[in-house]
């Protein structure tokens, strides 16, 4: 080892202290997804980042997704995989089987694993402690697409007592008043969370370095944009980047400070955009 190198250590401890007492005491919603969820190595690091931001003092709430893991299941029962505007079509069978993978398996292995690594977690969907309330919604082109919902309306006092001695971990369905459950796409989850609890920034980890101008050339990240200019650009959006960016606007139109979309491919993604001074993916502002 290099003499100068726990001099570099120290400096990377200051640059971060700054950042630290910025977050302290504040509340960050986390949206884990993409390629960090799916790879184990990234699977162990982002649990470490999670519990060193309560750690330090950041209240971290958790919602995640598990497309591919639902598609993987529907695939093994030989049902149709089909997305509209980056909503999975969801008949009966398919809102099920969302539920039964999204609660049992991936709320599970995520909660499991943050408590190896030293911060006990608890898991939720939206109908734990009336979370959420959701309703039918169709696909911005107006197409019916089944049992996909909308969240009307989340109530925190469930999440604000568990977050108090917990990391909190949220998957992502819920049910109507009548009982009916849907498959709600987790980035609108994570934005309706961050939105509600008045959080103070929601990051969001996916398999792209964050938006891309063109989505072909992958240098072409979007490094800031305020709310307004991506509500502007919205209805041109394709794909899984349309949710993510209509939860951004949800949530900074409803008083978040920041919004990110970071690289989850990228080890310790969530640390380096939270405590170092480079910024990474696509930062969504309120208008200046
Ligand atoms: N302009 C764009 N910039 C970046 N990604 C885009 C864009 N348009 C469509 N996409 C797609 O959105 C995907 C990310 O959304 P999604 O697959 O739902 O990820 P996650 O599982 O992280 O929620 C990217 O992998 C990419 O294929
Ligand atoms: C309605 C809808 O699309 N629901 C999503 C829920 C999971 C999710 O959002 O997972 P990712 O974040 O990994 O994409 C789905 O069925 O895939």
């Amino acid at each position: 080892m290099s003499p100068t190198a726990p001099i570099r250590d120290v400096a990377t401890l200051l640059e971060a202290l700054p950042y630290i007492r910025e977050f302290h005491g504040k509340t960050v919603v986390i949206k884990y997804g993409g390629a960090a969820m799916v790879d184990p190595a990234l699977r162990e690091e982002f649990a470490r980042d999670v519990v060193l931001m309560k750690y330090v003092g950041i209240n971290p709430i958790v919602v995640h997704g598990g497309g591919p893991d639902i598609t993987a299941y529907m695939d093994r029962l030989g049902l149709p995989v089909e997305f509209v505007s980056g909503l999975r079509v969801s008949d009966a069978d398919t809102v099920e089987i969302a539920k039964m993978v999204l609660v049992g398996k991936v709320n599970k292995d995520i909660v499991l694993r943050l408590g190896r690594h030293g911060q006990p977690a608890v898991g939720l969907c939206g109908d734990d402690g009336m979370l959420f309330r959701a309703a039918r919604k169709a696909a911005p082109n107006g197409e019916d697409i089944g049992f996909v919902g909308s969240i009307e309306r989340v109530d925190t006092d469930v999440l604000t007592h568990i977050a108090q001695d917990y990391i909190p971990v949220i998957a992502s369905v819920g049910a109507d008043r009548d009982g009916n459950s849907y498959n709600i796409n987790a980035d609108e989850a994570a934005g309706a969370v961050a939105r509600a609890l008045g959080a103070y920034k929601v990051m969001f980890l996916t398999d792209v370095r964050g938006w891309l101008r063109d989505p072909a050339d992958q240098d072409s990240v979007i490094n800031e944009v305020t709310a307004d200019e991506v509500e502007r650009q919205l209805p041109e959006i394709a794909g899984g980047m349309r949710p993510k960016l209509a939860a951004c606007i949800e949530a900074i139109h409803g008083g978040v400070s920041s919004a990110v979309i970071v690289d989850g491919r990228v080890p310790h993604s969530l640390l380096l955009e939270l405590f170092t001074d480079a910024g990474l993916g696509t930062m969504v502002k309120p208008a200046i």
